[in-house]
C-alpha cells in the first residue's frame, strides 16, 4: 500500500535526501511552524519527517493516521514522546552523525576563547594595535589548551569524540554521566577542577538549567562553558551575569533556548569579548548532513520493513 510522506522542514537539511524504494507519495515543505499548519500538512500521512518542527500533545491528538515521526537530528526534545508512544507513534532519531562536526566546532571554540582570538582581531580592526606603546598588548588573558583540564557532561557519541581530540591536544580530560561507565568523576569535580566545560547532554526534564547561578559559581573564574548540545541547559540570565562579573572567563553557544531567536536573546543580544554565538549550525558541515540525511531514509525504510531502528524510548 502506498505511504503518505511529509518532510516539514526541508530546507533545515542542505543535503539529498534519495528516494524511498517502497510505494509512497513524498511531500516536501520548506518549513512549517503553527500547529494548524502542521496538522492540515500531515493530515493522512503515516510518516512525518522533522528537524525542529515542534510535535506536542494536542497536536499528534489531532492526527490519527501517523504511524512514524523520524527526526533528521539526535536531540528529540521537540517531540513529546510520551503523547507520541501514547498514541502508538514510534520515534527515531539520527546517531553518531556528527563525529567530526561537532567535536571540531567544540574545539574551534575553546581555542578561539582561551587564547581570545576573536577580541584580538577585533581589536586591531578598532586600530589599538596601531596605538600600541609596544610590537604587542595584553588586553585579553591567554591560556595554553595543553595542560588544562577539559570537564565532559554527557559522556555518549559526542562526548566521547571530543575526548580523542582534547587527549591528543595535551588535555587532562575529566567526564560525567548518569550512565555508568568506568573512570568517570561526578558533576561537582567537573564544575570545581575543569577549565573547559563542553556539554553534551540532551534537553530533558532532568538536564533543563542543569547550569545555574549555583553552578556557575563553583566553577574557576578563569574556566570557560561551551554548549553545544541544547538551548535549555543553561539559565541564560545567570550565565550572562557571571559573564560579566568575572565569575568565568568566557562562554561559546552554538545553541539558544529559543531557536531562531525571533523576539531577541540575551545571549545573542549581548556584546562581550569573552562570549561567542553560533547559529547552532555545529552538526552542519556538508559531510555530516549527508551521513545524516542518509540515515533519515535507512530509519525510514527500516520500520517500512517491520525492523525500526534508532527508536527513542519515551
Ligand atoms: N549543536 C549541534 O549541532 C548538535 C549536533 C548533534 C547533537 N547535538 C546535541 O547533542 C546531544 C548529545 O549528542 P550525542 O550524539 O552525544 O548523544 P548520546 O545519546 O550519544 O549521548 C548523550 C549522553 O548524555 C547522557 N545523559 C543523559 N541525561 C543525562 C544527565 N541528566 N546527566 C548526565 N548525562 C546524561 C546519556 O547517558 C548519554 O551518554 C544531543 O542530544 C543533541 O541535543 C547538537
Ligand atoms: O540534534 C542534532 O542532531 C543537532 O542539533 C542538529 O539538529
Amino acid at each position: 500500500m502506498t505511504k503518505k510522506i511529509v518532510f516539514l522542514d526541508r530546507e533545515s537539511l542542505d543535503a539529498k535526501v534519495r528516494a524511498f524504494t517502497f510505494p509512497h507519495e513524498y511531500v516536501e515543505y520548506e518549513s512549517t511552524w503553527t500547529p494548524e499548519e502542521i496538522v492540515e500538512r500531515l493530515t493522512g500521512a503515516e510518516i512525518a519527517l522533522i528537524n525542529k518542527v515542534p510535535m506536542r500533545a494536542d497536536t499528534l491528538a489531532q492526527l490519527p493516521d501517523l504511524k512514524l515521526i523520524a527526526v533528521a537530528a539526535t536531540g528529540t526534545d521537540v517531540v513529546d514522546k510520551a503523547a507520541a508512544k501514547a498514541q502508538g507513534i514510534t520515534v527515531v532519531n539520527i546517531r553518531n552523525y556528527a563525529f567530526n562536526t561537532v567535536p571540531e566546532h567544540v574545539v574551534g571554540l575553546m581555542f578561539a576563547l582561551r587564547r581570545a582570538i576573536v577580541p584580538y582581531a577585533n581589536s586591531v580592526r578598532r586600530g589599538d594595535w596601531a596605538k600600541s606603546t609596544q610590537f604587542c598588548y595584553f588586553d585579553y588573558p591567554i591560556y595554553d589548551i595543553a595542560g588544562s583540564t577539559l570537564g565532559i557532561v554527557g559522556y555518549g557519541a559526542l562526548g566521547k569524540s571530543i575526548a580523542k581530540r582534547a587527549e591528543a591536544l595535551g588535555m587532562k580530560v575529566i567526564a560525567y554521566d548518569v550512565f555508568p561507565q568506568e573512570g568517570l568523576v561526578d558533576f561537582e569535580t567537573i564544575l570545581t577542577q575543569s577549565d573547559v566545560i563542553t556539554l553534551h547532554v540532551p534537553l530533558t526534564p532532568d538536564t533543563r538549567n542543569m547550569i545555574g547561578a549555583e553552578q556557575l559559581a563553583k566553577m574557576k573564574r578563569s574556566a570557560i562553558l561551551i554548549n553545544t548540545a541544547r538551548g535549555g541547559l543553561v539559565d541564560e540570565a545567570a550565565l550572562l551575569e557571571a559573564l560579566k562579573n568575572g565569575t568565568i572567563a568566557g562562554a561559546g553557544f552554538d545553541v539558544v533556548a529559543q531557536e531562531p531567536p525571533k523576539d531577541g536573546n540575551i545571549l545573542c543580544d549581548a556584546d562581550l569579548p569573552n562570549l561567542i554565538v553560533t547559529p547552532h549550525v555545529a552538526w552542519a558541515s556538508k559531510e555530516a548532513m549527508q551521513i545524516l540525511a542518509d540515515q533519515l531514509v535507512d530509519n525510514v525504510e527500516a520500520f517500512v520493513a517491520g525492523k525500526p531502528q534508532n527508536v527513542v524510548e519515551g
